[in-house]
């Protein structure tokens, strides 16, 4: 499979050599200094794209993938407002467009476990709950997309909560999420209840980005040749 790297950072050289390792040509590496290459004479001789960039350059990234027809995976995260925007977009002009906040299977699986104990939890409210994730200090956005998306997984099920915080809050009706930076932790996402009683704490930690950078391989052989709007579920089959 020939693949497009739009962005060349930590996430694209993971990307890069496990796609080699597979087997794959990686046949574009498109960074901040070579955006010449995002234009269709360029990605449209690419079988998929794989971006990972920032939350400022993504939805542009991924109109020009659209534009060139190539279908596109998309692991960056803080510009999830724009999303709604670019599926449309997606679904009216019959491309591929496949975005996760997390490409990993653990924190996957992690996100059914996290489903499963907030639905539980719904008729327990002896049990405050809160968050926290824990990045790398290079990380722009805060809280994570992986800790969004765990917060509106535990919303949708627990009604004592009515929306989240990214501060340490005492507004009884709102979910912390904590947010931590320290060097190197590639991500860990813990979920907390606590009761007078007991805890119940649910915590993934990766232990590299290998995990994120295979997903996203698995997502792009998997989008190859499909048409409309995918997520990491659709792929893991979940
Ligand atoms: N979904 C998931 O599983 C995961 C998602 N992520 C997300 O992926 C994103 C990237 O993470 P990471 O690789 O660690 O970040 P890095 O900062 O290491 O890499 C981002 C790269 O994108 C480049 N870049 C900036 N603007 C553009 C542009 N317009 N076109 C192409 N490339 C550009 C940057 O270049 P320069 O430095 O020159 O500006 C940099 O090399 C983040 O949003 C992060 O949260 C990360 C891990 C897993
Ligand atoms: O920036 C990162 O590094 C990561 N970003 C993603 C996120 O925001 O959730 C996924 C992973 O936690 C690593």
């Amino acid at each position: 499979m020939k693949i497009a790297l739009i962005g060349y950072g930590k996430m694209g050289k993971a990307i890069d050599a496990i796609a080699t390792a597979k087997g794959h040509d990686v046949i574009l590496r498109i960074d901040h200094d070579s955006l010449y290459l995002l234009e269709k004479e360029h990605l449209g001789q690419a079988d998929v794209a794989i971006e990972f960039t920032t939350p400022e350059t993504a939805f542009h990234n991924i109109q020009k993938c659209f534009e060139a027809n190539v279908p596109v995976v998309s692991g960056t995260t803080g510009w999830l407002d724009q999303l709604p925007e670019i599926k449309a977009q997606c679904e009216k002009g019959h491309h591929a467009f496949l975005h996760a906040t997390n490409f990993s299977i653990g924190v996957n699986i992690f996100f059914e476990v996290n489903k499963k104990l907030a639905t539980l939890m719904a008729s327990q409210p002896q049990y405050n709950v809160w968050m926290e994730e824990i990045h790398h200090t290079q990380k722009k956005d805060a809280p994570s997309g992986t800790a969004i998306t765990l917060a509106e997984q535990l919303l949708a099920a627990v009604d004592r909560k009515k929306g989240w915080v990214n501060e340490d809050t005492q507004q009884a009706d709102m979910l912390s999420i904590i947010s931590k930076r320290i060097d190197p932790a590639p991500g860990t996402h813990t979920i907390h209840y606590a009761s007078p009683i007991d805890d119940i704490t649910i915590t993934h930690t990766a232990h590299s980005r290998e995990g994120f950078a295979a997903g996203a391989v698995v997502a792009a052989e998997w989008l190859k040749g499909k048409a409309g709007v995918f997520t990491m579920r659709d792929v893991l089959n979940l």
